[in-house]
């Protein structure tokens, strides 16, 4: 995986739409061309042991001509699409993506017509028009562990770190990114709220999910020793996942929540604070030049997140591996609702794996008139359900046609494969 890091990472005011040339826009998408106001991209060579100040930087008007290489890539791809009969015959899409490899034999010219390549899973996930890896966007600073899922989830891709989540959702909706990877949930810490409440917000696709194994350490600058120690800062996850081992430690010192895990070691070397330790990975303590104080601190050995990878368009689901589904929904009045939609799934053996609920934000409460005794309040929610099987299984449609009936509001999230590595507990991320 190449990482690309900026002197700041992708934040929400350096996004500037840019209008597309004129004529540039493929049949089923519309092409925007997006210019980061504030981004200055250096590129990191993953195995490097560079730290501070090792990058190359790239200036603006260098980021510009990129955007325009990009943009005149997707005009000629655009162009051969047409040339090889591609765009209004529905031959040549898939999932709405014009194919490029699917020439009808009889339209070539070349003869013998060269034997079209069987479609692969991967070719379900549209590919980017561009032809340069995959750039895949994440929320932190290079030494994440999302940047290291994101790794894992497309190996050869371009890591865009992003300040906030919700930057990561809209790099992928403005065509800066192709695909995002975000947390949804840890072993240890539970639910990354935020990210259901975007998912619902936001209209990314899931279109598969990663888990890695979290192996925290506590890095210092070099030189510092723990009886130096007054606070040790971190993502609240990592802080909340290592809590008992830091207490055992005798570490009962202030703990602070930063943005990322990797931001607090950067933080800590860029102030030079000889009093403040990071939970963050070792990779992390590689980059910004820290020393390991201690190694595998989350209080279980079988600590791990789960990434949802998102994408603009949906997969196409298959039933020849194992799929999950995730979909949101909310109900209206009714007695036993939720029993009703958790029994359409329990009747046709389809296991659920997770089930969350965050307040309804558009009717957070519910008022009901308590026989004129007084008003009682009901909250109201939406629901999240992961459940293990495929869209594309006659059960599984059945499912949600019933759910369908029982309630007012109903969306897939998306239906993607499952994440079926073997277990590995966790080891170190350098
Ligand atoms: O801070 C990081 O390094 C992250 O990638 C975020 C995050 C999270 O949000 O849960 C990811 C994995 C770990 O659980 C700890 C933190």
């Amino acid at each position: 995986m190449k990482s690309i890091t900026s002197s700041s990472p992708l934040d929400l005011k350096s996004m500037t739409r840019i209008a597309p040339p004129p004529g540039l826009g493929l049949t089923h998408h519309r092409v925007v061309v997006v210019v980061p106001r504030r981004l200055f991209i250096q590129c990191v060579n993953a195995n490097s042991n560079s730290t501070y100040g090792g990058h190359v930087g790239r200036a603006r008007h260098e980021w510009q001509s990129a955007c325009a290489i990009l943009a005149s890539k997707v005009v000629s791809q655009q162009q051969d699409t047409e040339k090889s009969g591609g765009g209004a015959d529905g031959l040549s899409a898939v999932n709405g993506h014009p194919t490029l490899g699917l020439v009808p034999v009889k339209e070539s010219s070349s003869y013998p017509a060269p034997l079209p390549k069987p479609l692969s899973i991967t070719d379900l996930s549209p590919a980017p028009m561009h032809g340069s890896p995959l750039r895949v966007a994440y929320q932190g600073v290079p030494g994440a562990y999302s940047e290291a899922a994101a790794g894992k989830a497309y190996p050869n891709c371009e890591a865009i770190p992003c300040d906030q989540f919700e930057v990561a959702f809209q790099a992928v909706e403005l065509w800066i990114a192709d695909r995002a990877v975000l947390p949804v949930e840890n072993s240890l810490g539970g639910s990354i709220h935020r990210n259901y409440d975007l998912l619902l917000r936001h209209r990314l696709h899931i279109v598969g999910e990663v888990q890695l194994p979290v192996h925290h350490c506590l890095l210092a600058l070099p030189g510092v020793r723990k009886d130096y120690l007054t606070r040790v800062i971190s993502h609240p996850q990592a802080l909340s996942q290592c809590e008992h081992t830091l207490t055992k430690m005798g570490l009962n010192v202030a703990r602070e929540a930063v943005d990322d895990t990797a931001g607090a070691a950067e933080y800590i070397a860029m102030n030079n604070l000889r009093d403040t330790a990071a939970i963050a990975s070792a990779r992390a303590a590689e980059l910004y030049g820290m020393q390991i104080l201690a190694d595998g601190i989350q209080d279980d050995s079988g600590n791990v997140t789960r990434f949802v990878m998102l994408a603009r368009e949906p997969i196409i689901p298959r039933t020849d591996r194992p799929f999950k589904t995730s979909i949101v929904f909310a109900h209206d009045k009714g007695t036993s609702v939720l029993f009703k939609v958790l029994s359409a799934f329990a009747f046709r053996n389809i296991s659920l794996t997770k089930i969350e609920s965050r307040p309804h934000r558009n009717r957070p409460i519910r008022l009901v008139d308590d026989a004129n005794v007084g008003t009682a309040k009901h909250f109201e929610y939406m629901f999240y359900v992961d459940f293990e099987a495929s869209l594309a299984e006659a059960r599984a449609q059945n499912a949600l046609a019933e759910v369908q009936e029982f309630t007012s509001f109903l969306r897939v999230l998306g239906s993607y494969p499952m994440d079926m590595t073997p277990w590995t507990p966790s080891s170190r991320h350098d």
